[in-house]
Parts: C-alpha cells; structure tokens; sequence
C-alpha cells in the first residue's frame, strides 16, 4: 500500500483512448477467452470481485491514484471521463475505508461511463445496484475514509497487482478483470477469435456426438506428454 505516487497532485487530459471500433471488438469475447489468447493481456490478481451493479463492461481506462482511503481525486475524477470509459483507482487495497458509493457512480453514469475497478473497498451497494453501473473492488465497508488528497489522475497505476496506463482496455465479466495494453487491442482481438474459433470447434465436435477428450484432441497431448517425460505405457 503506497501512501504516495510518483506523480500525485497531477490531472492530465490526454487522450489516449484506442479507437471504439477497436474497443467494441474486444467487447464481443469474454475475460477468459482473452486471457487465454497467448497475447499481452494481464489478468487482475485474484480479489477484485464484482461488488453491485452489472457484471459486463470493456472500455478504456481513467485511471485515479489516491491515498489509500481517499476521496479527493474520486470526487474530481467525472470531470475528466468521456462516454465509455471505465474508472480504474490504485486505492493501496486499503480494506477499512470506502473509496466510492452511489452518489460518485451516479456522476460516471450519467456521463457514460460503462464500469469500475477499484483496488479498494465501496460502499452504497444497493444505490449502485440501482443505477446498475458495475463495479469490482476488494469488498465492501461502510465508512468513508479522508477528503484531502494526495492523488492523480490519468497517471499510470497498478490494479490487482497489474499496471494500467491510461487508455489501456479494462474488460470485466463475471469471471473477473483483464486489461489489454491500449497499443495491443487489435493484435489481442485477432488472437482471441482464434481460440473462440478453437472453442466453437469443440462444441461443434460434442454436438455431432464427441466426447470432451476427443473434441479436444486431448489423447494426442497425453501421449506425446507421456512420451516427454519418458513413460511408456502398454
Ligand atoms: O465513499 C465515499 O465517501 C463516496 C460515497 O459515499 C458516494 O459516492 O456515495
Ligand atoms: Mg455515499
């Protein structure tokens, strides 16, 4: 939990965001097949879990960098959004002061925001249900913690133990969070239709009446691994 950045105090405006089109295609494939594409895609480390709101979002990120347990950049942080962004915020996983709750979702969705990731703790579950906004963080906790900074926006931060830089594209889903490098969307959108292509590939094999191991070839990788480590079997 670092209680400063590097750059805290700053608010830049640059727009780094990738093309919608782009956004919109990584959009079409769940966290788990881009995680599984091979390419440079960082998966969030395990405990930033849907809190309230949807589940399902892609969109470049605002990144916010706070004090752990502060509020004063969060609260400036809607004058920088656009339409279809997501609001990423290096809270320091601080576990014992609420970063965020409906009143501050309400601001984000109303200028379009589609998602938040905080790693941190919210509060107002039920008010952010209500608006419907998803939201991922450590947990919840009902109080609130200061309101007097340090914090940046649009700097670089890190979310789950993974770097995000502004604009970089954060898509979540139910099964968690990954966050494609915002100059590696289309290389990771062409990467991932190849493992939906693998996927519908199996399904299709099943349908026609394939078993799992047969749909997925998985004898063969057997009997080579087996060969690999020098078993031989009857
Ligand atoms: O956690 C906070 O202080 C912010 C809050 O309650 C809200 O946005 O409604
Ligand atoms: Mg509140």
């Amino acid at each position: 939990m670092s209680k400063a950045h590097p750059q805290q105090w700053t608010i830049h405006d640059d727009d780094h965001r990738p093309s919608a089109a782009s956004v919109a295609a990584l959009a079409q494939y769940p966290t788990t097949q881009i995680a599984d594409s091979g390419g440079p895609v960082s998966v969030v480390g395990p405990g930033i879990v849907h809190q309230a709101g949807g589940r399902d979002f892609c969109g470049p990120a605002l990144t916010v960098w706070t004090k752990p347990g502060d509020i004063l950049f969060l609260l400036k942080a809607p004058d920088l959004a656009r339409e279809g962004d997501v609001l990423v915020v290096d809270g320091g996983g601080r576990p014992d002061a609420a970063i965020l709750g409906d009143i501050m979702s309400g601001a984000l969705a109303r200028i379009g925001a589609v998602g938040i990731a905080i790693d941190g703790v919210v509060r107002d579950v039920d008010g952010i249900d209500e608006i419907g906004l998803p939201v991922f963080a450590r947990g919840v906790y009902p109080t609130t913690g200061s309101n007097e900074g340090p914090g940046a926006i649009n700097v670089d931060v890190v979310l789950g133990g993974v770097a995000v830089h502004p604009g970089d594209v954060v898509r979540g889903d139910a099964s968690g969070l990954v966050v494609v490098p915002r100059e590696h969307v289309d290389d990771v959108v062409a990467l991932t239709r190849a493992v939906d292509e693998r996927e519908r590939t199996w399904t299709a094999a099943m349908r026609d009446g394939a078993g799992l191991a047969e749909a997925t070839g998985v004898d063969e990788v057997i009997r080579q691994r087996r060969e690999a480590v020098g078993v031989h079997l009857p």
